[in-house]
């Protein structure tokens, strides 16, 4: 039976991907893999036990993943999964920014003290305390342009605006996604100069950590508003509040709340509602949990933001996966260990992301004390971080 520890709200279409008679949610045993979403997981301790961690959502900066590449714990994550969501709720917002709906709501709720047609009067008489913008030929910066941030910038332009987006890592993929007709900014500086709406697409890492301070947003139009949907530390807190508190800034929308945040006039704080739909909470955690069982199953690695991605069909009655550093020679020190103990190699991938690699090998026999002996004595080779031997279930009985 394989352990699989939840935390968070993890979506019943996700759970049901494990079969009951193969894997036990949330029970005593230690567990092979966590199944997360934005549980932090850098205060505690990765278990001896766990070979992987699935974050159903897309940004894996709760996850401490040098800890989990050097313990061979394998971290997948749910690419695209939540992005239309997303989308949805910052097209929701820059509609918001430009027009005062929310004020216009609460004041409508308070007309008091009058029959109908007084109420009536008085809403009319008021609304144009309420005028705003519209959205039609302004600008709108999109800082990212990966799953979240082309949908937006699409959407954007099909509603009239002029978009111009930022990324100077895109993928190959994600580029193909960007209509062809959406310019591309050079630099950080050019889209937020010409912007008069920044939304923010990017993963929180070491990078981009305060990417926009206070010399950033003095680049931006004078009353730009900027939305930030993708981390708190990938903005400036004080240098934003500081930008509102003159005027460089209008507004200053974002995902996630903080003490100074919430209390700030200016700001408005959605709570972390990016990717809090039923459609996206089931598309996240059905793929990772997907590809979690596939790594258990088949040692197959998808979507992994640790380790390589790595597919190979699995036709022989044993596996053995190897997770190592990305050092010469590792295949063929462990091909002498196998050609040692007289094991003929039926199939074989090795494939290295960065610091570290992944090796699969199938072979024709194995019995549990050739595989203790194999597994010892790759374990005794350095770099050697994780040993595994996988039965395939189609040969049983
Ligand atoms: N509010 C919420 O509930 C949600 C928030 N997110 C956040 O949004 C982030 C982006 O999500 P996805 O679009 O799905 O990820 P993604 O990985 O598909 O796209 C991220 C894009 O940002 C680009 N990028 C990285 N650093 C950059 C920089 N300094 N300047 C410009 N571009 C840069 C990358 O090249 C990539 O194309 C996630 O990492 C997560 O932090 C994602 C989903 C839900
Ligand atoms: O609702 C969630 O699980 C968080 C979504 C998110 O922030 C992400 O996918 O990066």
């Amino acid at each position: 039976m394989y352990a699989i520890k939840t935390y968070n709200v993890i979506s019943n279409v996700g759970l049901a991907v494990f079969p009951k008679d193969q894997y036990v949610i949330n029970g005593e045993q230690e567990p092979d893999a966590l199944l997360i979403r934005s549980q932090n997981l850098h205060r505690g301790v990765l278990p001896v036990s766990l070979l992987a961690i699935g974050r159903a959502g897309a940004g894996v900066n709760n996850i401490p993943l040098d800890k989990a590449s050097e313990n061979g714990v394998v971290v997948f994550n749910a690419p695209g999964a939540n992005a239309n969501a997303v989308k949805e709720l910052v097209i929701a917002i820059l509609i918001m920014a430009a027009r005062p709906i929310l004020p216009a709501i609460n004041w409508t709720k308070s007309l008091t003290n009058g029959d109908a047609a007084d109420v009536t009067l008085q809403a009319e008489a008021g609304k144009n305390h309420y005028r705003g913008t519209e959205l039609a030929g302004k600008t709108l910066g999109v800082i990212g342009l990966g799953a979240v941030g082309s949908k937006v910038a699409d959407m954007a332009h099909q509603m009239g605006m002029n978009v111009i987006g930022y990324d100077p890592y895109i993928s190959v993929e994600h580029a193909w996604q960007v209509q062809s007709d959406i310019p591309r900014a050079d630099s950080l500086k050019e889209v937020l100069e010409a912007s008069d709406y920044v939304t923010i697409h990017i993963p929180y890492n070491e990078r981009n950590k305060n990417l926009i301070g206070a010399e950033e947003l003095l680049m931006m139009k004078k009353g730009a508003v900027l939305l930030n949907y993708s981390r708190n530390g990938i903005v400036e807190e004080t240098a934003v509040m500081a930008a509102l508190n003159v005027g460089q800034l209008d507004q200053y929308w974002t995902d996630f709340a903080s003490d100074a945040l919430i209390k700030h006039d200016k700001v408005v704080v959605t709570p972390h509602l990016g990717g809090t739909t039923k459609e996206a909470e089931d598309n996240c955690a059905q793929m990772v949990a997907t590809t979690l069982r596939k790594y258990l199953e088949t040692g197959e690695i998808e979507h992994s933001v640790n380790y390589p991605d790595v597919r190979m069909p699995f036709n022989s009655p044993y596996r053995l996966t190897l997770l190592h550093q990305n050092v010469p020679n590792m295949v063929g020190r462990v091909a002498t260990i196998l050609a040692d103990l007289n094991i003929n190699i039926a199939n074989m991938i090795n494939a290295s992301r960065g610091d570290f690699a992944y090796t699969l090998i199938d072979v024709d026999q194995m019995d549990d004390e050739l595989y203790h002996k194999f597994e010892e004595k790759c374990l005794s080779i350095d770099e050697m971080i994780r040993v595994r031997g996988i039965r395939n279930a189609k040969f049983n009985g």
